[in-house]
């Protein structure tokens, strides 16, 4: 690992450009030792305002190559969340491994306040996993189990 925090965890290789302007955007990178997801950060080039409901599309100036066999998830920040209300609209956003497009994030304010955002921000976290594809055949009759079709609170809230 080049950059960010070390560790000794397993890792996988993933190919990351830039787009052009956003030469200046910190790349994503583990903060702790353990972390789970990298932070993404805001490529803009003026302040963005979210008033409270509305939502915002914000890239974030990287691509990323994913090995076949990966996705990576686009995670709201608990901090955000907890001080302004500012979470996903489309959480967990879903990174495809054949993506090549710039990363964006559906930044919505469900606080009570205005939320404002400069260029470099933190607004999100990736999450780098494992996928596992199914091939969907149709069967007559499904095997029978405990649970059946009990759901929404079958077992108790
Ligand atoms: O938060 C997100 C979610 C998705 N994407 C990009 C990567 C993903 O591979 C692509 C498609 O996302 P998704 O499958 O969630 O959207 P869709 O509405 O199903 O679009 P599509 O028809 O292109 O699959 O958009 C983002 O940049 N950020
Ligand atoms: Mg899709």
């Amino acid at each position: 690992m080049k950059e960010g925090a070390s560790s000794s965890l397993d890792e996988i290789q993933v190919a990351v450009t830039r787009v052009e302007g956003a030469e200046d955007i910190p790349l994503p990178k583990y903060m702790t030792h353990q972390a789970a997801g990298m932070d993404l950060a805001a490529n803009i080039f003026e302040e963005v305002y979210i008033e409270p409901g509305e939502y915002k599309i914000i890239p974030c100036g990287i691509k990323i190559e994913l090995p076949p066999g990966y996705e990576a998830q686009v995670r709201p920040r608990s901090g955000l969340a907890a001080k302004y209300g500012v979470t996903l609209l489309n959480s967990p956003g879903t990174i495809d491994s054949d993506y090549r497009g710039e990363i964006k994030v559906i930044l919505i304010n469900l606080g009570k306040q205005r939320f404002s955002l400069k260029r470099g921000d933190r607004i999100a976290q990736l999450v780098i996993s494992g996928v596992v594809r199914a091939h969907l055949y149709e069967k007559d009759k499904l095997d029978e189990t405990q649970r059946g079709d009990g759901g929404f609170g079958h077992t108790g809230v």
